[in-house]
């Protein structure tokens, strides 16, 4: 019989019973650890992935008021409050082992014991450590999940011809296990190819979880990615597993890769080789089965060149390459999202009359896009808002481009805040040729914290 995966920490000071605890159930599971003294009980469960620990209620002989086992299952609830712990005691000792329950033990064995009941508890408190486990990575997976729950659009647009290459590409290499690297500026589209690899992936039935790497402050990175233990660091108010183990059996995408912090690439390269991530502040690795998909829209490659970013991480992650065109590279495309975001909105703001006047679509069709995708979609709901009549006028797109203007002092002599505002997004973003993460650093904001006020200023 195949033994059950599960590491078994048991603490007696009497080593016979030591003995036979491990003979029994070293027959049943994989591993069994043995020890004597229960000082030793935080170095074990800092470095043991323990499921469930086996604890001696006495360990001074001619003591069997219990409270050195009491003491102990304090020290390791306050340690990892979920985890298992099991009381031995004896026969007098049922009411204090009645206590211990209370006090959060899950259960306790009599000493003598009969095996049969002595595997049941074990196999019983192994089953709720399983499923603890289980709730807590199912719990921040569906917190990252929540996040994403506002994509709204799921099919893809795009029959021109260098679209249809990157679908055909998409094809071919969803269904392997290769590194993807999605290439692309700003709202070309990088986020949704990423979800439409993980639906044609094998492991479309597992989540799918982003990760913003522009938008996380440096002290953040390694515990989001990786997870950290209780205690790790001053906000770390209890375990959290990492995205990696979030996205198990299903996709990691790892937006913006090229604002990874140098420090990080070497670590994020050991954890893509050895396919295991360790928590912070936890020595315990943890293998983890997700498919790893990546984007960026910095020239990487002459990153590397400049030193900024480590070529053995860009050959790791860039098997496969997938470019997104610009939109004005593939005007082609620009009718079917017009049409395809015009019937959404004049859904969503209930005008199913709203048609586009001939010369709004003119504009719209020779329009630059340098926000892309992104930007039609915005320009279009904002058509839709302000129409008031039949047909959506060029004036209701408020279509501008973004002025290329020298800085003078002059601009400031309007101290309107919010028109100060505006100048200092566009000059961001003017500074750093569009680069949405540069420019919301820049100012000091996150992503999301800058497309709003684009959106806000009609940018
Ligand atoms: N081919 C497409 N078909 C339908 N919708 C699309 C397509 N490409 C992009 N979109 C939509 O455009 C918006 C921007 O796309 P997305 O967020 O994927 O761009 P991105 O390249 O990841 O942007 P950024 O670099 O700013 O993070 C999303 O709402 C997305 O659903």
């Amino acid at each position: 019989m195949a033994k059950t995966q599960a590491t078994i920490l048991i603490i007696d000071d009497d080593e016979d019973v030591l003995l036979s605890a491990k003979l029994l159930l070293k027959k049943q599971y994989t591993t069994i650890i043995t020890r004597n003294n229960p000082k030793e009980i935080n170095q074990l469960i800092s470095i043991e992935p323990i499921d469930v620990v086996i604890l001696d209620m006495n360990y001074r002989i001619g003591f069997n008021d219990g409270k050195e086992g009491m003491y102990w299952l304090n020290h390791v609830l306050s340690i990892n409050p979920k985890m298992i712990v099991i009381l031995m005691t004896a026969y007098g000792e049922v009411e204090l082992a009645v206590d211990a329950i209370k006090k959060g033990a899950f259960d306790f064995i009599l000493k003598p014991w009969s095996n049969e009941k002595f595997l049941a508890t074990i196999h019983a408190g192994l089953e709720l450590s399983k499923s603890n486990h289980k709730i807590s990575i199912l719990e921040s997976t569906n917190e990252a999940l929540e996040k994403n729950i506002n994509q709204k659009f799921g099919v893809i647009i795009g029959k021109s011809k260098p679209m249809q290459q990157v679908m055909n590409t998409i094809a071919k290499v969803s269904p392997t296990d290769a590194s993807i690297l999605i290439l692309g500026e700003n709202g070309t589209g990088k986020q949704h190819l990423a979800r439409e690899i993980h639906k044609q992936s094998e492991q479309k039935n597992g989540p799918f979880i982003h990760v913003d790497l522009g938008s996380l402050s440096e002290n953040l990175f390694e515990s989001e990615l990786f997870g950290h233990k209780k205690g790790s660091f001053t906000d770390a108010h209890e375990d959290k597993p990492g995205r990696f183990e979030m996205a198990e059996n299903g996709t990691l995408f790892l937006d913006e890769i090229g604002n990874l912090p140098f420090n990080l690439q070497s670590k994020l390269l050991t954890v893509l080789q050895d396919r295991k991530v360790s928590r912070l502040g936890e020595g315990i690795e943890r293998p983890f089965n997700t498919r790893l998909l990546f984007a960026t829209n910095a020239p990487l490659n002459q990153w590397v060149a400049e030193g900024k970013f480590r070529q053995d991480l860009l050959f790791r992650i860039n098997t496969v390459e997938i470019e997104i065109p610009p939109l004005r590279k593939r005007p082609e495309d620009i009718d079917e999202f017009v049409i395809y975001y015009l019937n959404f909105f004049k859904s969503k703001y209930h005008k199913s009359h709203l048609k586009i006047d001939s010369e709004a679509m003119k504009m719209l069709r020779t329009h630059h896009w340098p926000g892309n995708v992104r930007e039609i979609q915005h320009t279009l709901e904002r058509g839709v808002i302000m129409s008031d009549g039949q047909e959506i006028k060029t004036s209701d797109f408020n279509l501008t481009t973004i002025p290329v203007t020298k800085s003078t002092s002059s601009e400031f002599d309007d101290l309107n805040l919010q028109n100060i505002e505006k100048i200092l997004i566009q000059k961001a973003i003017e500074k750093h040729e569009g680069n949405i993460s540069k420019a919301a650093k820049e100012l000091g904001l996150t992503r999301a914290a800058l497309y709003r006020r684009l959106e806000k200023f009609n940018l």
